[in-house]
Formats: structure tokens, C-alpha cells, sequence
């Protein structure tokens, strides 16, 4: 595995693969911002089955935070890191600097406006504008044909999917499912800024997740505010959580749906998101649910 910090090195690395293999080598980029996990792991598995040479990126973008978020604080640990890459069997791990990517403050932001909306894009003006910007520059650099993302960040998802189509960029975003601890915690390097206590109450995002799950699965009848509330009194039960939001939107598109729609009704792929703070910890969580009639993107 080559550890490559500079963006004329890499270059150079991947034109070396492009001429030299008779097959003309397919590229799958792993964009991350370190602190690795399994389900970052989950990421690198399946770009290695679908590319020849697998990119993974360790890099927190600092235009992707906000004033007062956490980009000084953010989990570190390049040696853990390149340990986990390596037992995945990844080719080339890509460490820049900040002074690397951004050698001067960049002038030109890419925008996609609707999706970024609601959810995570109200909640962190400017967020979305940050990760199309460096996962764009990310794409121009390594020009990849894949390139894989969580669907645990599922809006990251639609935005950088609309955002390919829209600027005709010949790159496939392949969406991966979310990984979650055996108790259903979803993975997350920030899951580290969690006490015992907040730890133990942040499971109401995955178990209410569940229970709705289990009401839209059991009712052909409930409706998108009564999944809605459901998730709300049982998060509510929990009193260390400070809800940011709970949506139950359309996906990709993330259009609302109509609090009296009856969920297996709607005609397209329903997501509900949940975004809820636990001490000074922000987390998301979502469940994609597949109504009668729509068909899977993910
Ligand atoms: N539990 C997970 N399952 C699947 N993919 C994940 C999971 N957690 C993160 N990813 C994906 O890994 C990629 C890199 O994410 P990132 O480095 O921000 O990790 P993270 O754990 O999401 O960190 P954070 O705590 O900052 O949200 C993203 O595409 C993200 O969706
Ligand atoms: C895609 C990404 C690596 C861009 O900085 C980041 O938003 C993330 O880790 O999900
Ligand atoms: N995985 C999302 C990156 C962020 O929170 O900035």
C-alpha cells in the first residue's frame, strides 16, 4: 500500500496504473475524513469489488465545517488509520494537507441547491458547499470511475449524485449501506465523543428507527406524521437528546411528504432522517423504506 501526501505524486501513481495495466484499470475513490472504521472498511470492500485499484482518502475539510463546529476537535489517528487500509487491502492511501488541497482559499465553491434545503443543509449553512467542493476537487485529482459513499450520510448521497448528473461528471457514486454496531448504534468516528450515559440514550435513534420500520411494515394505513411522531415521543423518552430534526422526505430528491400521505401509498422511495444531539455530540441516523410501486436507487 502507497501513502501518498501530494497531489502531483498521486497523479503520477495513477497514471503509472492507467498505462501500464492491459485492462485499462478501473479506479474507485474512498473519500473519508480518517478516525476509520468498519464502516468506512465496508466502503473499501466495495470498491474492491468493483475497481482495480482502490483510492481511499483521509482528509477533514475544513470548508466543510462550520464557526463552531468541531473541525479542531475532530477524531485523529493517521497510524490506526493506514493499519485499517492496509488490512483492507486498499492501494493507495491519499494524506494531504490542508496547505495541499487548499494552498490558497479557494474562489470557486460548487453549489446544488434543493437538495441541500433541509435536513443537514438547514442545520449547517454552507456544509453542503464544502463536500461538493473537495469531493469534486477529490474526482478531478484521482478521476475515478467509482466513487463510495454511507448511506448513513444519505443526503450527502443526493446531493453529490445530483451534483454528477448535473455537471455531466463521469464518475458513478455508488451509495453503501449503513454499518451499525451489534446494538444498532450506528458507526461513526464522532461516536467516540460519547460518554457511557450518552452512549446508552443514543440507541433511541436506531430503535425508534426500528419501531418504525415495524408500524410501516405491519399498517397499510399509517401515515407520514404518525411515523413522524412515533419516532419524536420515543426520543423524547430519552433525556439527554436534543433533537435537531426529524424528517420523513422523498429520496433522492428530498421532497417533504405530506404528513396525512399514507407512507406505502407514496410513489417513490421514502427516507426518514433523524439528526439528534446528545451532550455536545450531533448524530444522524436514517431508514430508507421502499413503498408499494417504487423502486430502489440505493
Ligand atoms: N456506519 C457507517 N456505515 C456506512 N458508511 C459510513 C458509516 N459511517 C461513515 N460512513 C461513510 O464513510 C465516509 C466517510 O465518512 P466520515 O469520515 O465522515 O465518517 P463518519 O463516521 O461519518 O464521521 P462523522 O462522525 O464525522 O460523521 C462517508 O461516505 C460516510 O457516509
Ligand atoms: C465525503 C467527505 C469525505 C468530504 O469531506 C465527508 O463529507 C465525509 O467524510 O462524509
Ligand atoms: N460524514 C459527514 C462529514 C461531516 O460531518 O462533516
Amino acid at each position: 500500500m502507497k501513502v501518498i501526501r501530494s497531489i502531483s505524486e498521486l497523479k503520477h501513481e495513477l497514471q503509472q496504473y492507467r498505462v501500464s495495466s492491459q485492462h485499462n484499470a478501473k479506479i474507485g475513490l474512498v473519500p473519508t475524513m480518517g478516525f476509520l472504521h468498519n464502516g468506512h472498511a465496508s466502503l473499501m470492500t466495495r470498491a474492491r469489488e468493483f475497481a482495480d485499484v482502490v483510492v481511499v482518502s483521509i482528509f477533514v475539510n475544513p470548508i466543510q465545517f462550520g464557526p463552531g463546529e468541531d473541525y479542531e476537535t475532530y477524531p485523529r489517528n493517521e497510524e490506526r488509520d493506514l493499519a485499517l487500509a492496509e488490512k483492507q487491502g486498499v492501494d493507495i492511501v491519499f494524506i494531504p494537507t490542508v496547505a495541499e488541497m487548499y494552498p490558497q482559499p479557494t474562489k470557486t465553491k460548487i453549489r446544488v441547491s434543493e437538495r441541500t434545503d433541509r435536513l443537514c443543509g438547514a442545520s449547517r449553512p454552507g456544509h453542503f458547499d464544502g463536500v461538493t467542493t473537495v469531493v469534486s476537487k477529490l474526482i478531478n485529482i484521482v478521476q475515478p470511475q467509482f466513487a463510495f459513499f454511507g448511506q448513513k450520510d444519505a443526503q450527502q448521497v443526493a446531493v453529490l449524485q445530483q451534483m454528477v448528473m448535473d455537471l455531466n461528471i463521469n464518475v458513478e457514486i455508488v451509495p453503501c449501506p449503513i454499518v451499525r454496531e451489534e446494538d444498532g448504534l450506528a458507526l461513526s468516528s464522532r461516536n467516540v465523543y460519547l460518554n457511557t450515559e450518552e452512549r446508552k440514550q443514543a440507541l433511541v435513534l436506531s430503535r425508534s428507527l426500528r419501531d418504525a420500520e415495524v408500524a410501516f411494515n405491519d399498517s397499510k394505513s399509517v401515515t407520514a406524521s404518525e411515523l413522524r411522531e412515533k419516532i419524536l415521543s420515543m426520543i423524547q423518552s430519552s433525556p439527554l437528546a436534543k433533537i435537531d430534526y426529524i424528517e420523513v422526505l422523498t429520496f433522492p430528491e428530498l421532497i417533504p411528504v405530506a404528513d396525512n400521505a399514507i407512507v406505502t401509498e407514496v410513489e417513490s422511495q421514502i427516507i426518514i432522517a433523524l439528526a439528534v444531539k446528545f451532550g455536545t455530540t450531533r448524530l444522524i441516523d436514517n431508514m430508507l423504506f421502499m413503498p408499494k410501486g417504487a423502486f430502489s436507487i440505493v
